[in-house]
């Protein structure tokens, strides 16, 4: 029997139609669950409960990675061609360099990933489970095939399990289904043959409790998982972002010009020099030199400098590449309830539909509230704070939980006179399907000006701004035992209940900041119009339209997409319809942050740019989310996106810095190698340039960013990039070319006293050029460097101007250069550190020009 049915653990296709006793079996488990000692054992068969697919590798795997690197192979492949040629001075020291420059990268990283993995700890969701015969808290990648669970509603499914007991107990199972109903499920044992998708007594991962509890016992977990296997073939990733979209085209662009150059001048070299080891070796350098290695090292440091700064202020980082889209973000989504709003909802009228006081409606809504199973929300809290109710006999039979598109929650009770249907919700949900009202205590037919009335005061409770719901009822004639969503008819409206939702103290400070830093606030809420509209009002939000559900459901994606720029407020809105707005306002070309607490927002968060939750959200929200904030503030928000636009200045002048001065540079050598009669620069010359160019780099993430740069949002820019490349670029390459000839013909340089000097002069001019680029003002006097960077960047000048008067300098082929020559160095570098911060000051005028002409271009969506 154990073999049978361990190999139905992989099949796994029949674990809803076994017997419980042999599910327990099955899964070596029991009903007092595992203990500590057992889970080990499954976790050791089957794995962690994990769907990212990564293997949390250890330091050395790490450590050894490197070594796949494509550069670092190009190196090794260098050093192998040196021994081939009996250069072993050569080898020695291009492996030194591999290892100088692996071992940094290897580091920076290591520390890097150990506190971005610090600051996830802090949010990981966890999971009520029975182990050792006791009720614990363990984060849900714990959790082993056979761990019995408890569920209740909020709760994300950690794996696929199997129900025990249910009571009351939906599920929202939109994540693998696109349904956004709620389904019911129950432990009854399914039939053979009846699939496993639609068995009733099975959960997913991925989905979530919308109410009622359960205990289930974990059939599968991680990659083996329904989801997990969706995970595994198609949505392994979620959609690339723009900063990765940018980051691909720029690679792409830099590897196809390091490329071609790169086979140019190794058949050039060889066909007229005749050394074709020497000129493959030296094109190889080049390649090497030209190349932003240090990018992926530079990314990972900024990003996880930015996550270490927005923890201290508030809010978790979980994925550190959404730091830079946190940056380029310039449409925020939000929802209402709890963003702008305190979430401290409180009661203030309960009215009959004549809009008199009434005890009746205050008492049915608190039988609605108190005994739905569902997830409390703010507005059942307020309702069963208000004042406590007699129960008196009533007892619960059956509820029909909350959605999103029905917009309305019902219990049914026995009462006096048999079973009693009782629903509240949106008033317009709830109008909808009324035919009678109930008015000063006699139940007539609901005519059309009862309607008209009743709207009128609904519509009146919300101008004013309090949120309403109606109630509304039903008498069953036939007691049933059951119930859904089909019973929810013919029914009798009794009243309103209003509350008082204040927005935030702080939002109207968060409205004002966000809009100075370029960011647009759109609402994407559920609630009413007119409600949404006065919490605009007091919150300072100018609202430039409004959009409902309806309206947006009759819309072709053309239309939308058309529209949704001058909308502010969309109303009535459903899961998808939210989804929808999100993804044109995507597709407008805007990155978009979308930030939500429930599970109807869930989808949205996961697929937008950066997804935004906050720590007391429902697990879905919370496990879709890039940034969870632990202070649900906007001011947080603002900080982030500051921290974001850091990231993304320190990031862009390494790129830059790359792009026109090391790049510049390594053109002129390239260029130079055509007509010299000599090697510009020894290829090893040109690797040892390229590690002291890249150690003085390495601090750049610690650098200081204007705060007139953090003003608006950073978008990833491959056009604005080459402008650059072509401004000054060839500034660089005309200097490189006045050192040349002052070489060749002032001080008629031989080989190696030319490759010295221009070694020097390359080093120089690469690395200060850093204090002009990383500003748009006037360096030092307006913008000061970090202290770090400028000492990095002081001390590669020194060694760079010394080296060659030492024993290792010889080593690499350096003579001494006359003093002469530093004179005329530090005329040059003066002068190419002036002329360069010219053209910077022509350039961007030039350019923020050319953006303003861009903006006014009209209709560019
Ligand atoms: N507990 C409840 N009982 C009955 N109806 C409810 C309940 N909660 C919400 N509703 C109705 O459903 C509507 C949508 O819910 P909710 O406000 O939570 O949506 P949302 O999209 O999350 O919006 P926001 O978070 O901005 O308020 C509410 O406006 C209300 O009319
Ligand atoms: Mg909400």
């Amino acid at each position: 029997m154990g073999t049978d049915s361990k190999n139905g653990i992989q099949s796994g296709a029949n674990f809803h139609t076994l017997p419980i006793e042999d599910l327990y079996s099955a899964l070596t488990s029991s009903a007092e669950g595992l203990t500590t000692g057992e889970a080990e054992t499954q976790r050791l068969q089957y794995g962690r409960n994990d769907i990212s697919g990564k293997k949390k590798h250890s330091a050395l795997l790490q450590f050894l990675e490197q070594f796949t690197n494509p550069l670092v192979l190009i190196l090794l492949f260098a050093a192998l061609i040196s021994i081939t040629v009996g250069e072993v001075t050569n080898a020695v020291i291009i492996i030194s360099i591999i290892l100088i420059s692996v071992v940094l990268d290897f580091f920076q990283r290591y520390k890097a990933e150990n506190a971005a993995a610090l600051l996830i700890k802090k949010i990981i969701t966890q999971a009520s489970v029975q182990r050792d015969g006791e009720e614990q808290e363990i984060p849900i990648g714990d959790l082993v095939p056979g761990d019995l669970i408890s569920l209740t509603a909020g709760d994300m499914i950690p794996a696929d399990a199997r129900l025990l007991t249910a009571r009351d107990f939906f599920v929202n199972e939109s994540s693998l289904t696109g349904e956004p109903y709620p389904v019911s499920k129950s432990e009854t044992l399914q039939d053979p043959g009846k699939p496993l998708a639609q068995a009733d007594n099975y959960v997913f991962l991925g989905t979530s409790v919308i109410s009622g509890t359960a205990r289930a016992i974990i059939t599968k977990t991680g990659l083996s998982t329904e989801y997990g296997k969706i995970a595994k073939t198609l949505v392994e990733r979620p959609p690339e972002t723009d900063f990765e979209h940018g980051l691909k085209q720029f690679s792409y662009l830099m590897s196809k010009f390091v490329f071609s150059l790169v086979i140019l001048v190794f058949f050039v070299n060889a066909l007229f020099k005749q050394d074709i080891l020497q000129s493959l070796l030296f094109s190889v350098a080049l390649a090497v030199g030209m190349t932003p290695e240090l990018l992926p090292m530079i990314l990972s440091l900024n990003m996880t400098k930015g996550a270490i700064a927005m923890s201290t202020k508030g809010a978790i980082v979980k994925h550190p590449e959404s730091i830079q889209n946190f940056g380029s973000m310039d449409v925020l989504c939000t929802d209402k309830t709890g963003t702008l709003t305190d979430n401290k909802i409180a009661l203030m009228k309960h009215l009959d539909t004549g809009g008199n006081d009434s005890e009746k409606v205050l008492l049915f809504s608190y039988i609605n509230s108190y005994f739905h199973t569902g997830l409390k929300n703010t507005l059942d809290e307020a309702i069963i704070a208000f004042q406590p109710e007699d129960l008196g006999t009533y007892r619960k039979i059956d509820e029909i939980p909350f959605d999103f598109i029905r917009r309305r929650t019902s219990v049914v009770v026995s009462g006096a006179s048999g079973h009693l249907l009782i629903t509240k919700g949106a008033p317009e949900e709830t109008m909808a399907i009324c035919t009678s009202v109930e008015k000063n205590g006699i139940v007539t037919r609901l005519t059309d000006a009862d309607r008209e009335q009743i709207l009128g005061l609904y519509n009146n409770q919300s101008r004013e701004g309090f949120r309403t719901l109606a109630v509304c009822y039903r008498t069953m004639t036939v007691d049933q035992s059951r119930y859904s969503a089909g019973d929810e008819q013919e029914m009798t409206m009794l009243g309103l209940v209003t509350f008082i939702d204040p927005p935030k103290e702080s939002a109207k400070e968060s409205v004002k900041l966000l809009a100075a830093s370029g960011i647009e606030l759109k609402i994407l809420t559920g609630d009413d119009e007119l409600v949404t509209q006065k919490t605009c009002e007091l919150i300072g939000l100018a609202v430039k339209g409004v959009l409902s559900g309806n309206q947006i459901e009759d819309m072709d994606q053309e239309t939308l997409s058309r529209v949704v720029g001058n909308i502010t407020i969309f109303s009535r809105m459903t899961p998808v319809q939210k989804n929808r707005v999100m993804n044109s306002l995507k597709r407008n070309g805007h990155v978009v942050g979308f930030m939500g607490d429930g599970i109807n927002d869930a989808p949205s968060i996961r697929e937008a740019d950066v997804g935004i939750s906050v720590e007391n959200a429902v697990d879905i929200a919370k496990e879709s989310a890039d940034i969870i904030l632990l202070k649900n503030d906007l001011r947080v928000l603002h900080e982030g996106v500051l921290e974001g636009r850091k990231t993304f200045s320190n990031t862009m002048k390494y790129i830059l810095m790359g792009t026109s001065s090391n790049f510049g540079n390594m053109f002129s050598v390239a260029g130079a190698s055509f007509f010299l009669g000599f090697l510009p620069m020894l290829p090893i010359q040109i690797l040892l340039n390229n590690l002291l160019y890249d150690i003085s780099e390495s601090t750049i993430p610690t650098d200081n960013v204007d705060e007139s740069y953090l003003g608006t949002p950073k978008k990833w820019d491959i056009e604005f990039i080459k402008k650059f490349i072509f401004a000054f670029g060839p500034i660089s390459s005309i200097f490189d070319f006045i050192t040349f000839f002052i070489l060749l013909f002032i001080f008629k340089a031989d080989a190696a006293l030319f490759q010295t000097a221009w070694f020097i002069e390359s080093i120089c001019t690469q690395t200060l050029i850093i204090f002009v680029i990383r500003t748009r003002i006037v360096p030092f006097y307006k913008s000061r460097p970090s202290m770090l960077l400028l000492a990095s960047t002081l001390v590669i000048v020194a060694i760079a101007c010394i080296l060659p008067f030492t024993v290792i300098g010889t080593l690499f082929g350096f003579v001494h250069p006359p003093v002469s020559f530093f004179a005329v160095l530090a005329g040059l570098v003066i002068g190419y550190l002036i002329l360069v911060e010219l053209t910077k000051k022509w350039f961007y005028r030039r350019y923020s020009l050319f953006i303003e002409r861009k903006r006014e271009m009209p209709n560019s969506h």
